[in-house]
């Protein structure tokens, strides 16, 4: 594995939901990685338990994450070290309840 790829490991590894995303979740950059932040604000994701990468502050970041998911856009989502997708497949997830799952946040 490449250092990039190492580091992105480490970094999925190390946080029960982490979102790669353009900004912050306070201040996206980009309206797809605003719609992220919101779909797990709707889930009930405690924004304190919520990790973020700003791929905007790390091209190498920005390039491998996409070779690591094998997905070509940002954001992405990872979750207990998985990979869920990106933004459409969250928002398809959360109306079918299934984000709420995988996140073990439903009622
Ligand atoms: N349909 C995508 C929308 C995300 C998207 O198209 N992202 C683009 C523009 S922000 C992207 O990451 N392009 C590659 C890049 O900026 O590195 C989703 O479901 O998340
Ligand atoms: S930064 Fe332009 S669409 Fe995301």
């Amino acid at each position: 594995m490449s250092d990039v790829q190492q580091r992105i490991d480490q970094l999925v590894k190390g946080s029960e939901v982490l979102l790669f995303m353009k900004g912050t979740a306070s201040f996206p950059m980009c309206g797809f990685s605003g719609r992220a932040v919101q779909i797990l604000k709707a889930c009930g994701v405690d924004p304190k338990q919520l990790a973020t990468v700003n791929v905007l502050e790390d091209d190498e970041i920005r390039q491998g994450i996409k070779e690591y998911s094998n997905w070509p856009t940002i954001p992405q989502l990872y979750v207990k070290g998985e990979f869920i997708g990106g933004s459409d497949i969250m928002m398809e997830m959360y109306q079918s309840g299934e984000l709420q799952q995988v996140l073990g946040t439903q009622a």
